[in-house]
């Protein structure tokens, strides 16, 4: 190999150094955007299980990504290692071995690392430099490849040691060709290259081969950053959903506020984080470490902020449960306190004395009665009862004795009364009794029968029998009367009974 050959092949791996660099730095624009959106995406906020999601889809793309890196990775450590054997066994110059040794060390430690195969290529590359710089011994070996892989041979062992190494090169080479991930109209350029790298025992060509090798290598490492950059396109829509169902369904939760300003200081904290790390991330690897830690913590976050939600679930479902008791008692309460109103209102309705309903009561059934009666033409009367010289009995026996009387008295009228009539006290010594369905002629009837009944009951006092009578007016309910009028014309009746000489039944006609 001649000096220019060497100068060349040096030329080709700087150009691929350089090259590789800067794919490798993370320079893209689209990427640059796409982080961008991330960091606002971000910035809204996101949800548990939402993130949870995001992570699981994640996943497989990470996997997959890491697996063919890795593939590639290994194609690129067992090249490195087999370059520097072959300048190894160059026999002209003594490869320096602390450097040698460094750079093995180097390769050991970051092959696995995309982003540091071009400071591992440039290890090479001064490795070769440090070794054929070195002061000529046999100018026959000043080429790259003579001096690399010839030593004190004829030409023709010469020859066919370089058909050999050429060989070894090129499997190492169309090896190192099989596992890069490439877009497909690379297929071609691939199956040609290795025919190229295979058919080959020119170790003049060796150079432009190695030149394609490299560049396929860097479109490779290309498509790697793409694939990341497809990844973080896809993680920045998913962010970007996630913002939006927190932004309906948490931001709607008035009660959560408190912990809606915690979880989004803490959120915004992390994003912050983020974007500083992101922004002084110096390689592919480190960004995705980055963002894939960051979503992490942003995961247990919202991990908290879950466990954080199911507590205040869990209050709130013990308020309402309480809140639940609460209005059940009260409704007992209700109950009970209805029930109390309708007993105190039945006592207003009721004559404590002879447990008979009262005036008041008679008010309140009389008019809707009478309404009734007349819209359904029915007949309705209504008789004024009086005992007959009562202030007599109170004078006579005692008040007592008095209140004995008006506690008899309705128990007489009760007992020729139908079922559906209705007698009050309305007052003193005064009852009233409604006969529905009653003609005046039935109603007559059955206030005669009262006088009778009360007339005929074998009161006594302090053992000595007693008579009572009572007195009664009867009135018959005309068409479009009030019921003061029908109570008018009955006490008329009951006067002109009283005047009658007591003891009567009087009826309007
Ligand atoms: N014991 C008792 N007496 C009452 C009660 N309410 C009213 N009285 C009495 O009933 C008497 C009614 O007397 P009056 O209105 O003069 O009439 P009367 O003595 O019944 O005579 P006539 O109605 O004309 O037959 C009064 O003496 C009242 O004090 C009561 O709740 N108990």
């Amino acid at each position: 190999m001649t000096e220019s050959s060497s100068d060349k092949l040096i030329e080709v791996l700087r150009k691929a150094v350089s090259r590789t660099s800067m794919l490798a730095e993370g320079n893209d624009p689209k990427l640059d955007s796409v982080v961008r959106q991330i960091r606002q995406a971000i910035t809204k906020g996101a949800n548990a299980e939402e993130i949870q999601e995001v992570l699981n889809n994640a996943e497989p793309l990470l996997i997959q990504s890491d697996e063919a890196l890795a593939n590639r990775a290994r194609q690129i450590r067992i090249a490195l290692e087999e370059l520097i054997n072959l300048l190894e066994r160059q026999e002209s110059k003594r490869v320096p071995q602390n450097e040698k040794k460094q750079l093995e060390a180097q390769i050991r430690l970051h092959w696995q690392s995309s982003s540091q195969w071009p400071q591992l290529l440039k290890g090479f590359l001064t490795l070769a430099e440090n070794t054929l710089n070195q002061a000529e011994v046999d100018p026959a070996r000043s080429s790259f490849f003579k001096r690399l892989f010839n030593r004190n041979r004829s030409t023709s062992d010469s020859q066919k040691n370089d058909q050999d190494i050429m060989m070894q090169i090129s499997h190492t080479l169309a090896g190192l060709m099989n596992n890069l991930s490439l877009p497909s109209h690379y297929d071609e350029d691939v199956v040609d290259l290795k025919k190229a790298l295979l058919g080959n025992n020119n170790l003049q060509q060796l150079p432009t081969l190695l030149d394609e090798v490299i560049s396929l290598i860097m479109i490779a490492i290309g498509k790697n950053q793409e694939s990341l950059t497809n990844y973080l396109n896809q993680l920045n829509k998913q962010l970007a959903s996630i913002n939006e169902s927190i932004s309906s369904s948490y931001f709607s939760q008035k009660s959560l506020s408190e912990s809606r300003e915690g979880f989004s200081s803490t959120l915004q904290k992390q994003v912050n984080d983020t974007s500083k790390a992101v922004n002084s991330a110096d390689d592919l690897d480190s960004l995705k470490n980055i963002i894939n830690d960051r979503l992490s913590t942003i995961s247990n976050t919202m991990t908290e902020y879950k466990t954080q939600m199911v507590e205040q679930e869990k209050h709130a479902t013990q308020s309402i449960t309480l809140l639940k008791n609460k209005v059940t008692r009260m409704e007992k309460d209700t109950v009970s306190l209805r029930s109390l109103l309708q007993e105190k209102l039945a006592q207003a309705m009721t004559d404590t004395l002879t447990d008979l309903p009262n005036r008041t009561a008679y008010q309140d059934t009389i008019l809707p009665l009478c309404k009734v009666t007349q819209k359904t033409q029915k007949s309705l009367c209504l008789a004024v009862c009086d005992i007959d010289h009562f202030k007599k009995v109170n004078d006579t026996w005692g008040h007592l004795a008095g209140d004995k009387v008006l506690r008899l008295v309705p128990k007489q009228i009760r007992s020729v009364l139908h079922k559906a009539d209705m007698i009050f006290r309305y007052g003193g010594e005064e009852f009233v009794i409604i006969f529905p369905n009653t003609t005046l002629a039935q109603a007559i009837e059955r206030a005669d029968a009262i006088r009778l009944a009360v007339a005929k009951a074998p009161f006594n006092m302090q053992g000595e029998p007693i008579s009572i009578s009572v007195s009664i007016g009867v009135a018959e309910l005309h068409t479009h009367e009030e019921p003061e009028s029908l109570f008018s014309r009955a006490d008329k009746q009951l006067y002109l009974a009283k005047e009658a000489g007591r003891n009567k039944v009087m009826a309007h006609k």
